[in-house]
């Protein structure tokens, strides 16, 4: 392959820049406190859960400043790293307090607490943590309500009684839009997990109709919010429907790392500071600058030097559309795996348009698997605790540093050890700088050391000649010459049949869709107009750009390929006296939210007609 030396010197000088600027000191947290759960006078029997089916016994930093306050009755803003066991910071004073209600608690008392998450698999994984917590409590009844599960049955189960009701937004809504049986007049806990995502565009409306209802009945409840990405936004909503809260932060800065209990909401500090996160301390991260038409061979080359020429590695890999995926997981099934016997190399697929019963089961598959590949989209994202992820990849840079720290926070868990890899254009590498200002650094991994692990198979072998000497050009054109035969392989499979050509075009129209919803601040890195339309098509098999791709996605001063200027003839070259600046189309926020949006409660009708007419807008424009 030839080394891609198109990256203009500007690029070039861009690059280095960025990667050379001085590593911002991290957030660091510390993920233990010395006291344990015996400690905080809960019922017995719930300690003895904890220790015994949990297998937890310390109290983790956020788990010994938020327990406490929420068995105070406070209302709290909790914000601590991915994967501290900030689930159990709301989970246990809720059992502790709805065990010991007098009266006893009956399933026909109806929804005592109520959970809001993002997704299903963290609702599937939220209601999971409660069967495991109730174990001593059976008259406590835990439900979970969540998107592709027939309605009916859901309404059934809320009509025999659910007392702790976990549920994402959209599907709570349509409950309470048309299940009668549903009432909040006795909900004394409201709890929003990842509550900065619940916030987000696509929700923020859910999240009224659900607060009205709430707080036109009941009595007054204990509210909490809780994310690793504690923003100014979530601040706001803290006003919205907390009362006098306890913020709680763990951090390592100089004040303390502990804040008490009786700590009011800050001040939100200026935006930088507010927004700076916490990312595990064992977590190793990295970026590949890589140029988009090396972009598949590099993820491939990176696939197979983690689960085929080495092992126990189990990877998570973050896309930006359900058909990228659905193109990615067909094609490194056929071209990937076949060349390797070990099981390793198995590649799974999650997104928001599989049925809810594949994405449970792939769910549960890749949990308690020891190592594969697991392709999706941000569905994933956000709280899943999937163990032993080893790495996490983002194939397609996440819409902010939030939901970077999110992806990234799949992995070294708990304390535990992790890695991850972000791959990023020459064009995108100011992003590093985006991720700096929350304090968040990397290193960079070199595109060659990835490439080089081509060397250890002889499959990708290329057909010239080989010097035998060892010097690095000889070895440089043999690693560029693999990486060309395994592109080759990729290229010949999309080409292979009508079908998975089709599947790559529409995974390239989807990724360039995808590519209009970066949100407006980061426009400036992320940008259609800036991506090589060919090179583009390389990072999806094709050997030219797809024809009749929407105006509204041909980035319009990058048409390159002959086929391309076909293209440009047919679409019309923009007018002269076009403002160049003037965007072509505008999605608007909130369609972006929808288009970008993943967590969509399954329901037929509105977000789906919704993000059909969004759609075909663009592809009118
Ligand atoms: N006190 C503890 N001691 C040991 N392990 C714990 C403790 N509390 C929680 N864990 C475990 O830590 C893992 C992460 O917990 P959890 O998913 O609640 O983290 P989180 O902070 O909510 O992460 P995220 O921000 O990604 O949602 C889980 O496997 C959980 O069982």
């Amino acid at each position: 392959m030839r080394s891609n030396s198109s990256p203009a010197n500007k690029q070039e000088t861009q690059k280095q820049e960025t990667l050379s600027q001085p590593s911002v000191s991290q957030i660091k947290e510390k993920i233990f406190s010395s006291d344990s759960f015996s400690d905080l006078h809960l019922h017995p029997h719930l300690v003895a859960t904890l220790n015994k089916v949990l297998n937890v016994s310390r109290l983790t930093s956020v788990q010994k400043q938020t327990i406490p306050a929420l068995l105070s009755g406070r209302d709290a803003a909790v914000r601590s790293q991915t994967g501290s066991g900030k689930t159990l910071c709301y989970a246990v004073p809720l059992v502790q307090s709805l065990q010991s209600m007098e009266p006893k608690v009956s399933r026909s008392d109806g929804p005592l607490a109520l959970i809001v998450v993002p997704t299903r698999e963290l609702a599937l994984q939220t209601f999971q943590t409660f069967q495991k917590l109730l174990k001593p409590f059976t008259w406590i009844v835990p439900g979970v309500l969540m998107g592709g599960e027939k309605r009916k049955a859901e309404k059934a189960r809320i009509r025999k009684g659910i007392n702790i009701l976990i549920s994402t937004p959209g599907r709570l809504v349509d409950h309470i839009k048309h299940t009668l049986s549903i009432a909040f007049s006795a909900v004394s806990w409201l709890v929003l997990d990842e509550a900065d995502r619940t916030l987000d565009l696509g929700f923020e409306k859910d999240l009224t109709v659900i607060l009205n209802s709430l707080n036109s009945t009941g009595p007054t409840r204990q509210n909490v919010l809780l994310s690793a990405t504690l923003t100014q936004a979530v601040i706001r909503l803290a006003d919205v429907c907390l009362k006098d809260p306890v913020s709680i932060s763990v951090s390592g800065s100089a004040s303390s790392d502990l804040t008490t209990a009786d700590n009011v909401m800050p001040e939100p500090a200026t935006a930088s500071q507010s927004e700076s996160f916490a990312i595990p301390e064992a977590l190793k991260q990295d970026v590949v600058v890589v140029p988009s038409k090396v972009r598949l061979v590099c993820l491939a080359a990176f696939i197979l030097d983690k689960c085929k020429f080495s092992n126990n590695n189990k990877v998570i890999v973050f896309i930006s559309s359900c058909e990228a995926v659905e193109f990615l997981d067909i094609l490194f099934n056929s071209v990937l795996s076949k060349h390797s016997a070990n099981q390793e190399l198995s590649f799974l697929r999650l997104h928001g348009n599989m049925k809810q019963e594949e994405r449970s089961q792939v769910f549960q598959e890749f949990s308690g698997s020891q190592s594969g590949v697991l392709l999706c989209t941000d569905v994933a994202a956000r709280g899943l605790d999937l163990l032993q992820v080893t790495w996490i990849v983002q194939y397609t840079p996440p819409t902010s540093a939030a939901e970077y720290v999110h992806r990234v926070g799949r992995t070294a868990r708990i304390g535990g050890k992790g890695n991850s890899l972000l791959f990023l254009t020459p064009a995108e590498t100011p992003f590093i700088t985006e991720l700096a200002n929350h304090n968040i650094s990397v290193s960079e991994m070199k595109l060659e050391d990835i490439l080089s692990c081509l060397m250890k198979d002889d499959t990708y072998k290329g057909r010239g000649k080989y010097h035998s000497q060892t010097s690095s050009q000889a070895l440089q054109q043999d690693i560029r010459e693999r990486a060309t035969v395994l592109q080759t392989d990729l290229e010949n499979f999309v080409h292979s049949d009508a079908q998975s050509l089709q599947a790559a075009k529409k995974a390239m129209q989807s990724f360039l869709r995808a590519y209009t919803t970066y949100p407006a601040y980061l426009k400036h890195i992320f940008h259609i107009r800036r991506l090589h339309l060919g090179h583009t098509a390389k990072s999806f098999g094709l050997r030219d750009a797809p024809q009749g791709l929407s105006s509204a996605l041909v980035p319009r001063n990058r048409v390159r390929s002959r086929s391309q200027h076909q293209a440009k003839k047919r679409l019309g070259s923009p007018k002269k006296n076009q403002n160049p600046g003037r965007k072509r189309f505008h999605l608007g926020q909130r369609e972006a939210g929808l288009l970008r949006s993943e967590f969509s409660s399954g329901l037929e009708g509105e977000v789906a007609k919704k993000k059909r007419k969004v759609i075909q807008q663009l592809e009118m424009d």
